[in-house]
């Protein structure tokens, strides 16, 4: 066998045994480790076309053979002549470099929305043939630099030949692999946080002494993203598990903030814990758990494995959560609903279901169309209670 069957062959190999339960980076981890014969270019080619072949979400799923597909994904994602694709499709690899539009039309694929398995779900504001045609592009990767280190940053960036794109006055695009903290070893510089992630700061007003609540923090992105906006909020983070309010301690550190309290508590209950219930807060962020729908271009493989069923799933655990926190709002105070889903459902419809039963009326916001600008999707609202 040749270098490059074998490649289609392992490859293969892997598609067949994986079953979703796993991210796919940590499931092609623990394959590698079973066959340490296989060098660090042949785990990243093979990582490479597993990849690629899940970019393809639905196209040709039941046409064509898993070979072909790997093939065709390769094909559709690569930008570079590659020699695997010489080796099996030469008459592809010539058009490589094509825009994927063009692409497409070489494949004779003229309905470009077979890719996402649930457009017909889609929020108003997602264009479903950029989305479904945006699986064919890895994301970038963003840092939010801070304390006006941009300058500094984009220096270190040049020392170290990283290419970049400044987004703005906060926002620089990396390329996908780069190891930015071997790179800028202070991390209280910049923080890694997805373009789209970024914007959805606009909707964050605050103001010296306000009492803000991240109900869902996870490990604080949003509210490390509002404290840099204006340092003098007293600030609730609260998460579901303790680890990760763990993980939020350490990064908080790392980022030089200390004045905040935690606590670790499940939303889907009501609220009794004394740091909470007898306060109202002036704005509370809900960043909620959802089916990530938004990020997917980064990790493709859910396209596979997400059932239709879990939207309805997410979108009930949403409004559990959020029926039980917004009696904790001041009158005036506003509730800033987040989700990285692409799911009307998750997104217009708990915003219709918390304008209807909470006494909330939407003020601005909506969808976040990071698929344009290889970016994640997301949705923000800011809803004023009356
Ligand atoms: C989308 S993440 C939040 C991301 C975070 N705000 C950030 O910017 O990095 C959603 C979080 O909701 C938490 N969560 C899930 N179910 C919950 C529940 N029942 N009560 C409270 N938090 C919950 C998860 O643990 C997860 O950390």
């Amino acid at each position: 066998m040749t270098r490059w069957e074998n490649y289609i062959a392992s490859a293969e190999k892997i598609i067949v045994s994986y079953d979703g339960s796993l991210p796919l980076h940590h499931f092609l981890k623990g394959f590698f480790k079973q066959h340490p014969y296989m060098g660090s270019r042949d785990r990243r080619q093979i990582s490479q076309l597993v990849y690629q072949y899940y970019r393809l979400g639905q196209l040709w799923q039941q046409e064509k053979s898993m070979a072909e597909r790997i093939l065709l994904g390769t094909f559709l994602c690569e930008k570079e002549s590659s020699d695997l694709l010489q080796f099996f499709r030469p008459e592809l690899n010539e058009k490589v470099s094509l825009p994927v539009a063009e692409k497409l039309a070489f494949l004779d694929i003229t309905e470009t929305t077979t890719v996402f398995p649930f457009t017909a779900a889609l929020s108003a504001g997602i264009d479903g043939v950029a989305f479904n045609q945006s699986f064919f592009i890895q994301p970038d990767l963003f840092i939010r630099t801070r304390h006006n280190r941009q300058s500094a940053i984009l220096r270190q960036l040049e020392k170290a030949d990283i290419p970049y794109t400044v987004i703005g006055e906060d926002t620089i695009a990396l390329p996908n692999s780069t190891k930015i903290d071997t790179v800028i070893t202070d991390k209280s510089w910049y923080e890694i946080q997805d373009a789209s992630s970024q914007q959805v700061g606009a909707l964050f007003t605050p103001k010296a002494g306000e009492l803000w609540w991240d109900s869902c923090a996870a490990s604080g992105g949003k509210s490390i993203l509002l404290l840099d906006k204006q340092p003098g909020v007293k600030l609730l983070v609260s998460d579901v598990r303790a680890s990760i309010i763990q993980n939020l301690h350490q990064r908080f550190k790392e980022a030089g903030i200390r004045q905040y309290e935690s606590i670790v508590m499940d939303l889907t209950a009501p609220v009794t814990s004394s740091a909470i219930k007898d306060r109202l807060f002036d704005h509370i962020i809900l960043d909620a758990p959802c089916s990530g729908s938004g990020t997917w271009g980064r990790t493709p493989e859910n396209m596979s494995f997400f059932t239709e069923k879990q939207i309805t799933e997410y979108q009930q655990l949403q409004q559990k959560i959020a029926a039980n926190i917004v009696h904790l709002l001041k009158p005036g105070g506003t509730l800033i609903y987040i989700t990285c889903s692409v799911f009307r459902q998750e997104n217009e419809e708990v915003v219709a279901f918390l304008e209807k039963g909470s006494g909330l009326k939407q003020q601005e916001g909506g969808v976040i169309a990071g698929y344009a600008h290889r970016a994640d999707s997301m949705f923000a609202v800011k809803l004023i209670k009356q």
